[in-house]
């Protein structure tokens, strides 16, 4: 059976998802406690939803709808991102997430009429460092994420892209920095992990030409993990992609999402500390005692 966590529920609390094993993601969250100012501002900009359906697999679904604004964020949708955020740092059965767009397109960044009411620096800025906060959430949570572009994933709609483990584009799609264009730079922390993801001479040509990358660009430059094509569903493609990843018991696919991610975000010294520590969460376990018990042969 789904859960479905649908709607406004609300929590000004950050969340550590990686516990005691993180000492700077507490550093980066901690700003969240400061941000009741900026919730109350994007309250006014109502419109949209961002729906988590949490199934008993171990994958989750959260859809970004907005279909009238092309899946843009508005005010209330970003709260709501926080807050599913938030159900998935509790989630401790989870294993995998799918973020995907509504009506078959992805996210065309933030709503341009809540953009404009706040386009004043001071506010753009706080505005950013809490899509910031929870996107470094979202990509530290112990779950193997893929984002399914389909359609257009525009300036904050192709930062999300980037806070997730994995992306997948279906033919036709695109994904495309805009922020130029808008006489912008990536705000949403979608700079920082572009660079990671495809190098810093990718990153300064997808930036500086506000290009569109499309699905087989993409797979060129490591952006995109593989191509979804629309038959069979793309939903149903991507969750069997990620069952191969996130396949097996919660425990192990959580520790593997830990200590990938202590050794992309810690220096090495704090990055082999995290990762004994995470080893000894495994080692002895009912699995790991399993495999023993079994003789396992991996031919
Ligand atoms: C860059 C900074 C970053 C941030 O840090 O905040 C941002 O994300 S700013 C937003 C960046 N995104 C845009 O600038 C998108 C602008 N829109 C477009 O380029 C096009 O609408 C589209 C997304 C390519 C779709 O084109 P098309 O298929 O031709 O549809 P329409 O243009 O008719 O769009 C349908 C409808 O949706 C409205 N829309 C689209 N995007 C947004 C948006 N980001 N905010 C608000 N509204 C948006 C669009 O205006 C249309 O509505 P109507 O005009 O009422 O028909």
């Amino acid at each position: 059976m789904a859960l479905r966590c649908v709607g406004p529920r609300r929590s000004l609390l950050s969340h550590n998802a990686l516990g005691g094993l993180w000492p700077r993601a507490k550093a980066v969250c901690s700003g969240a406690a400061g941000s009741e100012e900026i919730e109350k501002k994007l309250l006014a900009f109502p419109g949209g939803s961002v729906d988590l359906v949490k199934k008993e697999c171990g994958i989750a679904v959260l859809t970004i709808s907005n279909p009238e604004r092309m899946n843009a964020f508005s005010g209330t949708m970003m709260l709501q991102l926080q807050e599913q955020v938030t159900q998935l740092e509790g989630w401790r059965e989870g294993k995998g997430l799918v973020v995907r767009g509504a009506a078959g397109t992805f996210c065309s960044g933030s709503d341009l009429n809540a953009v404009r009411a706040i386009s004043n620096p001071e506010d753009g800025v706080k505005m950013c460092k809490f899509m910031q906060d929870t996107l470094t959430r979202l990509l530290r949570l112990p779950l193997i994420s893929v984002a399914l572009v389909e359609g257009r994933a525009l300036g904050g709609g192709a930062e999300l892209t980037t806070a997730c483990d994995f992306r997948l584009m279906t033919p036709g799609s695109e994904i495309q920095f805009v922020h130029k264009h808008m006489g912008l730079v990536p705000g949403w922390g979608g700079a920082a992990r572009l660079v990671r993801i495809v190098g810093s001479q990718n990153a300064l040509k997808l930036l500086s030409a506000a290009q569109k990358v499309n699905s087989s660009y993409a797979e060129q430059i490591g952006l995109s993990d593989g191509v979804v094509s629309p038959e069979g569903g793309t939903l149903v493609q991507t969750e069997r992609w990620l069952s191969s990843f996130a396949g097996g018991p919660a425990p192990v696919v959580r520790a593997v999402k830990k200590v990938v991610l202590s050794g992309r975000e810690l220096p090495l010294s704090d990055a082999l500390v995290a990762e004994r520590d995470i080893f000894g969460t495994v080692w002895g376990a009912p699995t790991n005692l399993e495999a023993l018990a079994r003789k396992s042969k991996h031919k």
